[in-house]
């Protein structure tokens, strides 16, 4: 097991992540500064100072992969991708597994090591996304929602000038961020991680019911915030994406499919269709991920071949909507 931490300088391969009733404890991310584009947080957007290490499995990282490649700022921030199998070291690079990117920044062998290299003091979990500043040497920032934001709103030069974070619907946008996160993008993980009955069905119903009301919403309305695209909705993308693939079985969330939902499937269809968005989306590394690194859930390691699923069948979303709107 690699769920570890750092601890006195030092890699712990192995770390308790639920409280004393078996809920899954999610700490809060410590590197929060911003890369602004006036250059007042002393983290100036400039062309090729920044690195991303992302893990293609993970549902946080894969946000910040998105952002980068709809923004065109793919030759501006470079980006490394851990390899999906977690052992004792936790996430570490590989030059030989396909679809991993190694450290060329760095050099490191595990992802723990440039969290020391940030900051030798540090203590706590190793998580991905990580934004990498090469002139400081250090971590900018590991919060995927802040990352998002940053590459969206600071790039003023980025290739795409799509903006996902519009003046007038901010509001709204930074409320549905909040409103998805426990239930469902962290909702997947109480379930999933949960080591007692009552935890388990605790973080399953909030999920389920968070799911039916979201489908409701998108009966009536083509986004989460209205009718435009918008972070939130990649925010929930990413979850979106592994759940009828690994959260269903391995995390136990399996009340409905999202291919059950008239709605969200559509809707999750669509967003997996805008082009450059199933570039980041490997199927491959998210299910090695889950199955193969969680030896207290799946302690045989096998992963399932299934689900046969197609995400690029034709949507509904245009002609759900023009109906709704009558
Ligand atoms: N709040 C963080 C969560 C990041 C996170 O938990 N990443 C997971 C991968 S899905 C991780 O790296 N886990 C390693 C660990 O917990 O040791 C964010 O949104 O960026």
């Amino acid at each position: 097991m690699g769920l570890g931490l750092l601890i006195g300088g030092k890699w712990v391969s192995e770390r308790e992540q639920e409280d004393s009733q078996g809920k899954f404890i999610r700490p809060v991310t410590t590197f929060r500064n911003k890369i602004t584009a006036d250059g007042s947080s002393g983290f100036k957007t400039e062309a090729g100072r920044y690195h991303l290490y992302i893990s293609w499995a993970c549902p946080w990282a894969h946000r910040t992969a998105i952002m980068r490649k709809l923004k065109g700022l793919e030759d501006v921030i470079g980006m490394s991708v851990v390899h999906p199998e977690i052992y004792d070291n936790s996430w570490e690079f590989s030059s030989t597994d396909p679809g991993s990117i190694p450290d060329t920044v760095n050099n490191a062998s595990a992802l723990w090591k440039i969290y020391l290299k940030a900051d030798p003091n540090y203590e706590g979990r190793v998580t991905v996304p990580v934004l990498w500043d090469k002139q400081t040497n250090t971590i900018v920032n590991n919060e995927s929602r802040e990352i998002i934001r940053m590459l969206d709103t600071e790039f003023g030069f980025a290739k795409s000038d799509v903006d996902f974070y519009p003046e007038d619907l901010r509001e709204v946008i930074d409320k549905t961020i909040d409103e998805i996160y426990q239930p469902i993008n962290n909702g997947v993980y109480r379930a999933g991680f949960a080591s007692t009955q009552t935890a388990y069905e605790e973080g399953l119903t909030d999920l389920f019911n968070a799911l039916d009301h979201w489908d409701e919403v998108l009966g009536k309305q083509r986004y989460l915030c209205g009718d435009r695209i918008t972070e939130a909705d990649w925010c929930i993308f990413t979850t979106l994406l592994r759940f009828d693939v690994v959260y269903y079985g391995h995390f136990k969330c399996n009340i409905r499919h999202i291919w059950d939902y008239p709605n969200l499937w559509n809707y999750f269809k669509e967003l997996y269709q805008v082009p450059g968005v199933k570039e980041t989306c490997n199927i491959d590394h998210i299910k090695r991920h889950y199955y193969k690194s969680h030896n207290k859930i799946n302690p045989t390691r096998i992963v399932p071949k299934g689900p046969e699923i197609d995400f690029g069948t034709p949507h509904n979303r245009a002609q759900k909507v023009a109906v709704a709107a009558v």
